[in-house]
């Protein structure tokens, strides 16, 4: 642990635009709510995702004088102008510090170069070794705090391929106010992610293993935030990246890489492995805000529907199929109705049309505006398992970095790509430790554990295997869940 202090917080007047940012459900048909309440309600109530009603904006200035500031300053600058005046200054300023102190690496999110023009940006230096950590630390104690302050508890269910549910639950293991169900397809997760999951003692986690996939999981908790008589009796709250606050979060790091590679003197592109399209959608908001972006590159693996989307214009969900990157075998990316209200010119209308079409006929087609807008700011590539293993075992010979299967996935489409003057920064989404055999099985060598993590291998599991049926599981919470207080319909 490095600080536990506070940080000196700056003064405001270095951003162009620090108004208090109202939320609106992109399918236009929820109240419209500040940051605190978003925080909480995770889901709107019309099944849409909260978006800030104006984009903030960041100067030039700012922007550039980022580069060599400490990663918990930048955040401070980033996140603050979406929080308004919900949270103190001081407040936000003090959870943040304590957020990235327990990082394993002094810089957070540091870059690596690994060719000319070519860089990683470990995002995976948390206490789970996966991107997730870097909002779910601070989004663990905002919650906290806020419901501190109102005096309420809340029921947290997260849906997860892996990632998701071992950081949630380390970041609200023990917390009073809360407790957490997380929801993750059977058998379908590497041992180390299961483990994070299963091995925690605190009474306030539970882990339930679902026969189905991660897009079944997904879909049991978006229609939990529709039952309005089950969300209100067990004060439902989510920490997926429908969340709001998971998504600002994870805008940091991107003017961080920016900075320290020349933004905003020369635009920077990303390649992003995507799977439920917060991180990369993240990439859209630091653009919004004002980071010079010049490309943003989705990768996927097998499960491959938005880049079918991008190449053909049509949203077509297929069975999800299972990879050696298994925190990206999803087929419904629910981040992607963001960037969708974005290009639709934010009429709520035609999402929720859209939405309609999707959950009656598994697909929607784009019209060509819409499209020819995702087309300006994205391209999209993907990677199969023979070259995902492929790159990870060049990457080590050519190089010596050895890779995780779902960062190797956004290096090899990185490197399809035409050659540009802009840097390439590839999301480094996972620590390779997490998928020992993948790894092991495409190069040769075994990634080691960090030591602390050790004894949760041979410590015993707990958790409770369900079918994936809404009501049963519901049933489950209620019996469970310490906040519910009243009859459910
Ligand atoms: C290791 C890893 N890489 C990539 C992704 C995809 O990220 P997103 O769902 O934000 O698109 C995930 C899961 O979210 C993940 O856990
Ligand atoms: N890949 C994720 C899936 C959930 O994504 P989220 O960012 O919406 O929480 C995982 O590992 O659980």
């Amino acid at each position: 642990m490095r600080r536990l202090h506070p940080l000196p917080v700056r003064k405001r007047d270095f951003l162009e635009d620090i108004a208090a940012v109202k939320y609106v459900s992109t399918r236009g048909e929820a109240p419209v709510l500040g940051f605190s309440d978003v925080l909480l309600t995770g889901l709107a109530a019309d099944g849409g995702l909260y978006v800030p009603q104006t984009w903030p904006k960041l100067s030039r200035e700012t922007i550039a004088g980022f580069a060599g500031r400490p990663y918990a300053e930048v955040a401070q600058a980033v996140i603050e102008p979406f929080v308004g005046d919900d949270i103190s200054r001081e407040d936000l300023a003090a959870m943040i510090g304590e957020a990235y102190a327990g990082f394993r690496h002094p810089a957070v999110t540091p870059l690596v170069q690994v060719a000319p023009n070519r860089f990683v940006l470990e995002l995976f230096h948390g206490p789970t070794l996966a991107f997730k950590d870097v909002a779910m630390q601070l989004l663990g104690r905002l919650m906290d705090h806020v419901l501190t302050a109102r005096g309420q508890r809340a029921t947290i269910v997260g849906a997860t391929s892996g990632d998701t549910g071992g950081a949630a639950i380390e970041a609200f293991r023990g917390r009073e106010r809360t407790d957490i169900f997380v929801l993750f397809p059977d058998g379908r997760v590497s041992d180390v992610q299961r483990r994070q999951m299963t091995t925690p003692t605190e009474a306030n986690v539970h882990s339930l293993a679902l026969s189905g996939t991660f897009d079944d999981c997904q879909t049991i908790l978006k229609g939990m935030f529709t039952h309005a008589a089950f969300r209100d009796r067990v004060q439902l709250a989510g920490v997926n990246s429908i969340n709001w606050a998971r998504i600002v979060a994870q805008v940091v790091y991107y003017f961080v890489a920016g900075a320290a590679l020349g933004a905003p003197h020369r635009p920077i592109s990303f390649t992003v492995p995507t799977g439920n399209f917060g991180d990369i959608l993240a990439g859209y908001v630091a653009a919004q805000m004002g980071l010079p972006i010049e490309r943003l590159v989705i990768a996927t693996n097998a499960n491959d529907i938005l880049a079918r989307t991008l190449e053909n214009g049509a949203y077509e969900t297929r069975g999800v199929v299972p990879t050696i990157s298994p925190s990206m075998d999803i087929q419904i990316s629910s981040n992607f109705e963001r960037l969708l209200f974005e290009v639709h010119g934010r009429d709520g209308a035609q999402i929720r049309s859209l939405m309609a079409r999707l959950s009656q006929s598994g697909r929607f087609e784009l019209a060509e505006a819409p499209l020819a807008a995702i087309r300006e700011g994205f391209d999209a590539g993907r990677c199969g398992e023979a070259e995902t293993a492929a790159t990870i075992e060049r990457t080590l010979r050519e190089t010596g970095y050895l890779l995780d299967p779902h960062t190797a996935i956004g290096l090899h489409v990185a490197e399809q790509r035409p050659a540009s003057d802009a840097p390439m920064v590839v999301l480094a989404t996972a620590h390779p430790a997490k998928f020992p055999d993948a790894v092991e099985a495409a190069c040769g060598v075994r990634p080691a554990l960090p030591p602390e993590l050790e004894p949760m291998m041979s410590a015993p599991e707990r958790f409770t295997k369900m079918a994936a049926e809404r009501g049963e599981i519901e049933r489950h919470i209620l019996d469970t869940a310490r906040a519910a207080t009243m009859e459910v319909s």
